[in-house]
């Protein structure tokens, strides 16, 4: 471990007094006897005033202060002084520094190193049970005004599509009830990031302050940290505020679980479009913690995108090439845990076609004059993908990615130092001792859960062996197509192509999914999660609607479609498709539309192939036609809870052009 030396750097001589360095008032380690382990001591101590004309008196465990522009230092001086811990620690995204941080959490005993020679600079964290995933029901937009976050629901209808807080709400709970002196005894740790490549036209820059170095070695696999961000945003760039803390000041109250510090019981992560910042308590998992991610990437700049004219979406993009070398790039909404990283990263069936991955979760979307079409980029710079399925059948690319410089939360640990999850039992044999996800003993194919449902890898995309050569473009690629899907066990079709744009964003609005392990909520109801998006808002979704339809007005947009790879079988209950790499055969046919051939036929619900149109060769028994089916009295029942759900959530917000969409699609139904 490193121990700072005490004392200050040699300083220029005409240093203003403001910025003056000061040798560090007290070594850390003394101000935490209480921690059986020893702490780095500050570098040096500066005074930094704040915006209220308080000179605040700073530790610095790394970095130059004095070099941080101006509204940094004042940003960060204002939650030194509500947060209140130890030091300040201005991180460079280094691989020295990471490699600092995770040998001090390898020492805490919160991560292991994966010692099986497959891996390489590999680790696994478990983290406390009651910190397992998104927290939906603690997580707010703060506005103003009510119906800027959140649509006019009808009377006693408790709203679903996002979550809003008053501003007095927030400030009280937030930053009088939970944040002063939350890092009391720890390090803040200040990540400069940028979301998509460095000062490329569609990226945008966030710091964010965490107390958990776990967070720091995460953010840096899934954002682009770098000290040259500081020099940007000094210039002529804005950031977006991001506040991280775990919530535990130290001296803790009771010995954490697993090693992982949280305090489930008062989490709460708010957003403040108007301000561009995240305040986010008590959790250290995913969503919650990694700032740059939903929280940023989707919630505020949804927000920033309605302002600026352009799409902050939950979908993936790839491209795919067919045989005869014709490139096509495809944008694919699918709610959390629906396949978007399976997807991106396909291995296609069909001889000849190429799959190419350019991000897995997330895509800002902007119209490029130059090229006339859609632009995305993938903000992020990492994955973090679902464990459970993953496998060298379902999705190889994925598993070679996680092979080094990857973090894994909640999976297995198999005795020979490597990894096990459900869906690897083809490549871990049954038998291999195993600790679990809780850190109980057990083994491979006793029954027992090994892998938290929601358990995630955490992997550069760099890794990935089919990644695009174009993911970090700052122009983005240009979408011929856009596709939304869910988990539709019943009635909907394998594909379907959109009458047009405004049936499009309807079919997008009316998306469903079964639920999944990626939030709080269990069982297998089927959920309304339209655009992919409902936990991910940043306005009001009526709103939201009316931008995506008039999008359409203002330049050309990509054509839509719906994929559904998740019909079971009535008798059987089995899926009646094959799905990850023959899914290329529904790509396909979508981009065979794209280019104008005759195989959709005209339906209630949509343009769907005709009959013998999608290659199922050398698939053996396939039922199409109950794959196909769109059975009326399904999709009038369906139609009518749809029409229930969007008057009862959106109300008055819900654009004319969406409620004429549902008046034709009930038409057409009554018709079948
Ligand atoms: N049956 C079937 N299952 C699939 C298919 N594609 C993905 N899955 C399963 O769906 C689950 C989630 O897939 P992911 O690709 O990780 O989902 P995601 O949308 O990226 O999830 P988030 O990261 O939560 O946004 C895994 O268990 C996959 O095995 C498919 O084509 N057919
Ligand atoms: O946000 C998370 O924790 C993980 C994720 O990608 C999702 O749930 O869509
Ligand atoms: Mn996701």
């Amino acid at each position: 471990m490193t121990i700072y030396e005490a004392g200050p750097r040699v300083r220029s001589e005409n240093q203003s007094d403001k910025f003056r360095v000061l040798p560090p008032s007290v070594a850390i380690d003394e101000r935490t006897r209480h921690n059986s382990m020893t702490y780095p001591m500050a570098e040096y101590d500066v005074y930094q005033t704040l915006d209220d004309g308080e000179d605040l008196r700073i530790s610095v465990m790394k970095g130059e202060w004095n070099e941080l522009p101006d509204r940094a230092r004042r940003f960060i001086g204002k939650y030194v002084k509500l947060l209140n811990p130890l030091a300040v620690y201005l991180c460079d995204g280094s691989e020295d520094e990471a490699t600092e941080v995770a040998d001090k959490l390898v020492e805490r005993g919160l991560l292991f190193p994966l010692t099986n020679p497959k891996f390489e600079n590999c680790y696994l964290c478990r983290t406390d049970p009651a910190d397992v995933a998104r927290v939906e029901g603690k997580t707010f937009l703060v506005t103003n005004d009510r119906y800027d976050s959140v649509p006019h629901t009808a009377e006693d209808v408790v709203g679903e599509l996002g979550r809003w807080m008053s501003t007095e709400t927030a400030t009280k709970e937030m930053l009088r009830d939970r944040m002063p002196n939350s890092m009391k005894g720890r390090v803040m740790y200040v990540i400069p990031f940028s979301m998509g490549p460095i000062g490329g036209p569609m990226s945008k820059f966030g710091i964010q302050l965490t107390d958990y170095n776990y967070v720091v070695l995460s953010m840096r696999i899934m954002t682009r940290v770098d000290p040259c961000i500081w020099k940007k945003i000094s210039k002529d760039s804005d950031f977006v505020q991001c506040i991280h803390t775990i919530g535990v000041p130290r001296p803790l109250p009771k010995k954490p679980i697993s090693h992982w510090p949280c305090n489930p019981e008062r989490v709460l992560v708010l957003h403040e479009p108007k301000h561009k910042r995240v305040l986010s308590y008590g959790s250290g998992y995913g969503g919650n913690s990694l700032l740059g991610k939903k929280c940023f990437a989707l919630r505020i700049a949804s927000t920033l995108a309605r302002d600026e004219g352009w799409l902050a979406e939950h979908m993936l993009i790839m491209s795919i090439t067919n045989p005869a070398g014709k490139e096509y790039f495809i944008c694919a909404a699918f709610p959390s845990a629906c396949g978007k990283t399976n997807l991106a990263m396909l291995c296609p069936n069909l001889p000849g076609w190429k799959a190419r991955c350019v991000g897995d979760d997330i895509a800002w979307l902007k119209f490029n004059e130059k090229t006339g079409k859609l632009h995305a980029i993938n903000p992020e710079a990492g994955f973090f993908g679902v464990a459970p399925g993953t496998s060298s059948k379902t999705n190889p690319h994925a598993l070679d990615a996680c092979m080094k410089n990857t973090i894994f939360t909640n999976v297995g640990l198999t005795e020979d130092g490597g990894i096990f999850w459900e869906g690897l039992e083809d490549e871990i044999p049954a038998g291999t001792k195993v600790t679990n996800w809780m850190g109980e003993h057990c083994q491979v194919g006793d029954g027992s859960r090994i892998a938290h449902p929601n358990s995630r890898f955490c992997a550069p995309a760099e890794n990935c062996k089919i990644i695009h050569d174009k993911w970090q473009d700052p122009e983005g690629v240009p979408i011929d197509a856009i596709i939304f899907g869910g988990r539709r066990p019943r009635g909907v079709p394998l594909v379907f192509e959109a009458r047009d744009w405004d049936h499009g964003v309807f079919v997008g609005a009316s998306l469903k999914s079964e639920a999944t392990a990626a939030a709080e909520h269990t069982g297998k109801k089927i959920m309304h999660d339209p655009m992919a998006m409902r936990p991910f808002f940043g306005y009001n979704f009526g709103q939201y609607l009316r931008h995506w339809l008039d999008m359409n007005k203002k330049h050309p947009m990509p054509r839509i479609f719906h994929v559904n790879w998740f019909r079971k079988d009535i008798n059987t209950g089995k899926f009646l498709w094959p799905g990850f790499g023959d899914n290329i055969r529904v790509l396909d046919w979508i981009c065979r539309r794209l280019e104008g051939e005759d195989i959709a036929e005209s339906s209630p619900i949509g343009l769907i192939p005709k009959p013998n149109s999608i290659d199922t060769s050398g698939l053996g028994d396939i039922d199409m036609e109950q794959l196909m089916s769109i059975p009326k009295d399904y999709w009038k029942e369906d139609m009518e809870e749809t029409r229930m759900y969007l008057e009862n959530q959106v109300g008055i917000d819900l654009p004319r052009e969406i409620r004429k969409q549902l008046d034709q699609q009930e038409d057409r139904i009554e018709n079948i």
